[in-house]
């Protein structure tokens, strides 16, 4: 067996080809290709009967090892990913966008890309305070968001009452988004939420926070999304279908707060793309955040 050391932390785990492949992939490669990449360094390793080795010599073989495979944009984001590590830079990702856009999925994948093992749905959150505060109390909560509006007595006259309605069940569900922020923010935890009540100028957004707006292209596509879900949840795509034109006004609506905002808008066609472009623009962003600091990254 082969350990792993970490003189700076004193810490002695056993070599693992599982965590090895996991922070290959996380530069974009594919999970089959990190597998063997990983496979290739344990089979060198043990050629040369090493017993001990240190997580600076794995990254070192890593990185070498990606670029003979002639992945030099891998091996650049693995040097990357690892840096950020080691300064321990704990980020907030937050993914809004319409019901059914591939927020959760989007959100599944980076957590597993960027090991991190915090991520929280909006509609958790949301589903607590139903807990907590009665349907007569505040019943714009205890709907879908795109139904809030039809809970509503005495809108004003001027407004859209779906978009009223939605930003109703928004401000209540942000109370405790931002908490959720704050606590990752104070703890230093990697976090990952996702959710429709993720909106531009709601939640607090912070020096470690990072927004995108995930969007869908139109109708069809997201039809298709709510009919791919409803295979293996509960959530029926009929109950979405049948609204689709008024989620699609709310994503529309989330697009020109994220323009107002300045936050970046991911349209996910591919699931492969959006993650190398949230990935992209963190790898652009973080760097600026840390200058800010006085920090450089050492690559
Ligand atoms: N880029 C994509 N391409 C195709 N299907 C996708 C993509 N992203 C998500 N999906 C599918 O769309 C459905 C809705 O995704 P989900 O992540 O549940 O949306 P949300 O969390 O935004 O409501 C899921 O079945 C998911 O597998
Ligand atoms: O309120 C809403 O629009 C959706 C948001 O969930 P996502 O589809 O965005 O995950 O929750 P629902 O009422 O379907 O339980």
């Amino acid at each position: 067996m082969i350990i792993v050391v970490d003189p700076e932390k004193k810490t002695k785990i056993p070599f693992s080809r599982g965590i090895l492949t996991r922070s290959i992939t996380s530069t974009g490669v594919d999970v089959g290709i990190a597998y063997s990449i990983a496979a290739e360094i344990v089979k060198e390793l043990e050629k040369k009967n090493v017993k001990v080795i240190t997580k600076d010599e794995i990254r070192r073989i890593t990185y070498e090892k990606l670029l003979e495979h002639g992945l030099k944009d891998a091996a650049k984001k693995y040097l990357f990913w690892h840096e950020l590590r080691r300064l321990k830079y704990p980020m907030i990702i937050l993914l809004g966008g319409a019901t059914g856009v591939g927020k959760s999925t989007l959100a599944t994948e980076l957590a597993f890309r960027l090991g991190i093992r915090t991520v929280i749905g909006t509609d958790t959150v949301r589903e607590v305070m139903r807990k907590i505060i009665s349907k007569d109390l505040l019943p714009a909560i205890h709907t879908s968001s795109f139904l809030a509006w039809r809970e509503l007595r005495n809108l004003p006259k001027d407004v859209d009452p779906l978009i009223y309605g939605f930003e109703s069940q928004v401000r209540y569900v942000t109370v405790g988004v931002n908490a959720v922020v704050e606590r990752s923010y104070k703890e230093g935890f990697n976090t990952i939420i996702e959710g429709i009540h993720l909106v531009p100028g709601y939640v607090n957004l912070n020096d470690r926070s990072f927004m995108y707006l995930i969007t869908v292209k139109n109708s069809e596509s997201l039809e298709a999304r709510f009919h791919e879900r409803a295979r293996y949840s509960l959530r029926p795509a009929e109950y979405y279908v049948k609204n689709i034109d008024n989620i699609l006004r709310i994503q529309d609506y989330l697009i020109e707060k994220a323009k107002e905002y300045g936050i970046p808008i991911i349209e996910n066609v591919e699931l492969e793309k959006s993650i190398n472009a949230i990935m992209s623009h963190l790898m652009e962003e973080i760097p600026k955040r840390l200058k800010e600091k006085g920090i450089k990254l050492s690559i």
